[in-house]
């Protein structure tokens, strides 16, 4: 048995959060394990801070600890499942996916508005093509800009500048206690979640066995089920580019529910479509519901939307 264990995290204050939260669970269930943490910088952190960047769901919040990981130097990873891209590298796997918080989306406005009753041309701040598009769709008069950095310093940035309201996860929002700055969760209806939105995943090298079987008291299997069908979604359509997609997925009682939405940038054509399944037992079902509805979704017009965003990334 392993005495001890080195978790590797970005240093941001949620990815802090979420590495505490870890080993906390992780000493909780092994008391006699010696938990350590390490903290990595990543190029997504770096860029964090460069107004030109891209950044997205290219890995850059991922690769350098995952190099980290394969190099031996630390024994697991914690990610904000979102963050994670839906191919994973040769040697490594995810071994754990925690109990999803609320996954919903907020919005943070200046005189506690929601979206419906923000005033016109109102300035909102998200970078988010996800966000962007469903946003625009409801209300195509609002003025996009971009905050960035992490929660904490967009936190501070958004008091400090004349946009009315910012978009941002539930999950983030409420583990780094700014809970009460919340004007309005964002029902599904109106603002589908980023796949794996309010997960962790938790990745190991894949010859691990130790640790892969130390990091399963950390699986659920409701929120593994549920990720897995938005991320077989996610893999079918998105063919390396970020584009503006959104997916939700619930499993109750052996069924599977799994919504999806795709738009363009300026929400002027956007597509949501659904698919529920009986008798799920396997997560290979679960994933095949998520690449079943992503055809639906390239069937009815999908592929036309993604291949002019393909066009400009
Ligand atoms: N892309 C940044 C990011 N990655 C994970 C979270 C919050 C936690 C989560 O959504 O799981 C956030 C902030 C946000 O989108 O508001």
């Amino acid at each position: 048995m392993k005495q001890q264990l080195i978790i590797g995290t970005r240093s941001s204050p949620l990815a802090l959060w979420q590495a505490e939260f870890t080993k906390a669970e992780l000493s909780r269930q092994f008391p006699d394990l010696d938990i350590q943490l390490k903290l990595v910088k990543t190029t997504g952190d770096v860029l964090l801070d460069s107004p030109l960047s891209k950044i997205g769901d290219m890995g850059l919040f991922t690769k350098d600890i995952e190099k980290h990981l394969l190099a031996g130097e630390i024994d697991l990873a914690v990610h904000s499942l979102k963050d994670v891209p839906t191919e994973t590298p040769e040697g490594l796997m995810l071994s754990a996916f925690t109990e999803r918080e609320d996954t919903r989306d907020v919005v943070i406005s200046k005189n506690g508005d929601t979206i419906k009753q923000l005033k016109p041309n109102a300035k909102i701040a998200t970078s988010s093509l996800r966000r962007t598009s469903q946003l625009l769709s409801m209300r195509p008069d609002f003025e996009l800009g971009d905050i960035r950095g992490n929660l904490n310093t967009r936190f501070q940035k958004f008091d400090e500048s004349d946009f009315d309201a910012m978009l941002l996860a539930y999950a983030g929002v409420h583990r780094l206690n700014f809970g009460d700055r919340i004007s309005e969760i964002l029902p599904y209806e109106l603002m589908l979640p980023a796949v794996g939105q309010g997960a962790l995943g938790i990745e190991t090298r894949i010859d691990d066995n130790e640790t892969r079987e130390i990091v399963k008291v950390m699986n659920n299997q409701n929120s593994e089920f549920c990720t897995k069908a938005e991320r077989a979604l996610l893999r079918h359509l998105q063919g390396g580019c970020q584009i503006p997609i959104g997916a939700y997925a619930t499993y109750t009682n052996g069924t599977l529910h799994l919504s999806a939405f795709v738009g363009s940038v300026d929400g002027k054509r956007t597509l949501r479509d659904e698919v529920t399944r009986d008798s799920v037992t396997e997560a290979s079902q679960a994933e095949q519901a998520g690449i079943d509805l992503a055809e639906a979704l390239l069937a009815r017009g999908a592929n036309e939307i993604l291949a002019e965003i393909r066009k400009t990334c």
